[in-house]
């Protein structure tokens, strides 16, 4: 299945739940045979008659693959196993044993259209170098279509990052849950299109990737206010500031009033006025386009000590610190993008959505961090994960991400809620944008993303 919703763990917290499912009673080879027939599952799917090389590793992983070639063989498919020569234990030795099939060492495989990556799941412990290293660039070269059980080999299962050689795949069939790995550093292309089993394991989360929403509809008895007055603070790039306001006005506000220097409106439903008032609007975005000078600054601090919800976007990030965002009385969300989260926070480690967990701790505030994944991290520990389209790497679509951020905000009042139901409709947008999109396009395309989620 695809990975909306799925729960995201370390590879300890994977350890941790196999380890409670084994202490209820299952066996371990009772999980690999699970983990083996969803395995078995994808890769017919994907091989569609074409012959499969498993590759079988001496852990776990190997013993998911032996017992998937087992399974595989015995549906019909023409299979054979490439194995790292190791010393098997356990469940994973007794799926060896049980596997028939023609067998060769990884070094002698010889090249087939379709390969099942079993050699390392999230045991990695060592750089891929050498022969192994060798093998698998040459049949992945050859292969037309790669799919890796778990996660791709040669990925830390945390943080994505590759020491030595990784198996590129073109699906991943994470089992039991994503891991945090798949979703940063080299596992953002190495990991393929991301699907999920459960393998029979209930694994609770808060760190989840993201679902798409539901969205409320206005009731009867909501008008313009109710529905959320969104202020946007317009600056020395004013296309920016009416972007937002458009993605804002698109997004489901009531009223989207556009304070900036410049006059000119993006649609004739957006407001200009020279002020925002503080006590009408539900929402206020800070940011896109502001400038840093020092009316810029004035105006950031005017916010920041304000008592409205804020989107604090783009420029405003450079002009804030964290102890001022953790001592505000209102909701507030942060938008930035790595550098803007690299200049506030301190530079990511590896581990992109412990590091946007800690901000949000810190700067008790909601944390976007926009990317090719986007993590949603809050300050209660809870997180959302979702992977856009890559057509959005294009100026402007954050400065539409941060208005409908606002817009969400102003209309649900619920920070996480909103940072959420506003980088699902962001993604579909851009999707139903299609390629080669530019930011001004996407706004026409929300309306459609909030039709789908009613
Ligand atoms: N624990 C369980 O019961 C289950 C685990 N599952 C599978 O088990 C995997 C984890 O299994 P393991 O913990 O055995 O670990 P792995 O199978 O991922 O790898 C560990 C083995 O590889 C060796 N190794 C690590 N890096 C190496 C390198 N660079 N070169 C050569 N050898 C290297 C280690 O010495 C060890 O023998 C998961 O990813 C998943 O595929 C599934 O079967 C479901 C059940
Ligand atoms: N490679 C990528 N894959 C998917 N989404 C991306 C990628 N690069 C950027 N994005 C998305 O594009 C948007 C860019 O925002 P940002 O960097 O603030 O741009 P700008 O300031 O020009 O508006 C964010 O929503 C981000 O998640
Ligand atoms: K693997």
């Amino acid at each position: 299945m695809r990975a909306t919703d799925a729960p995201i763990l370390t590879a300890a917290e994977m350890r941790a739940v196999e380890a409670a499912c084994f202490a209820r009673g299952t066996s371990q080879a009772e999980l690999m045979e699970c983990a083996a027939a969803a395995v078995a599952r994808e890769a017919a799917r994907f091989a569609r008659g074409r012959s499969i090389l498993v590759l079988g590793g001496p852990g776990n992983n190997g013993g998911d693959a032996f017992a998937a070639a087992r399974l595989l063989a015995a549906a019909g498919h023409d299979v054979t196993v490439g194995a790292l020569g190791g010393r098997w234990s356990g469940a994973a030795e007794a799926m060896q044993a049980a596997w028939r099939g023609p067998t060769v060492d990884l070094a002698d495989a010889p090249a087939q259209p379709v390969v099942v990556d079993g050699l390392f799941g999230i045991g990695l412990s060592r750089p891929i170098e050498g022969e192994v290293a060798t093998a698998i660039a040459r049949l992945r070269a050859a292969a037309g279509f790669v799919l890796a059980i778990d996660i791709a080999s040669g990925l830390d299962a945390d943080t994505g990052a590759a020491a030595g050689a990784v198996l590129r795949a073109d699906a991943t069939l994470a089992l039991g849950a994503v891991k945090r790995g798949h979703l940063q550093g080299e596992g953002v292309a190495a990991t393929g299109a991301l699907l999920v089993d459960p393998i029979g394991l209930a694994v609770r989360s808060e760190v989840r990737m993201l679902a798409q929403p539901r969205i409320a509809p206005p009731g009867s008895d909501d008008h313009k206010y109710t529905r959320g007055l969104v202020g946007v603070v317009g600056g020395a790039m004013p296309g920016a500031a009416r972007l937002a306001a458009t993605a804002a006005a698109r997004g489901g506000s009531g009223y989207v009033v556009l304070a900036s220097a410049d006059a000119r409106v993006p649609l004739d439903a957006v407001v200009h006025r020279e002020e925002i008032d503080p006590d009408r609007a539900a929402a206020v975005l800070v940011g896109p386009g502001l400038g840093r000078d020092d009316k810029a600054r004035r105006t950031c601090e005017q916010w920041l000590t304000s008592n409205c919800a804020l989107v604090i976007d783009g420029d405003a990030l450079a002009l804030v610190d964290v102890d001022s965002l953790a001592r505000r009385p209102a909701p507030t969300i942060l938008t930035p993008h790595a550098g803007e989260f690299a200049r506030l926070f301190g530079p990511p480690a590896g581990d992109r959505i412990a590091a946007a967990l800690e901000a949000a701790r810190r700067s008790k505030a909601i944390v976007v961090l926009k990317g090719a994944a986007t993590v949603i991290a809050a300050p209660d520990g809870s997180a959302r994960v979702v992977q856009p389209p890559a057509w959005l790497s294009t100026a402007g679509t954050g400065d539409v991400l941060a208005g409908l951020v606002a817009a969400r905000l102003a209309a649900t009042r619920a920070p996480m809620r909103a940072a959420c139901e506003a980088v699902w409709l962001h993604a579909r947008a851009a999707r139903l944008a299609g390629p080669a999109l530019v930011a001004d396009d996407l706004p026409m395309h929300i309306p459609h993303a909030i039709a789908e989620c009613l």
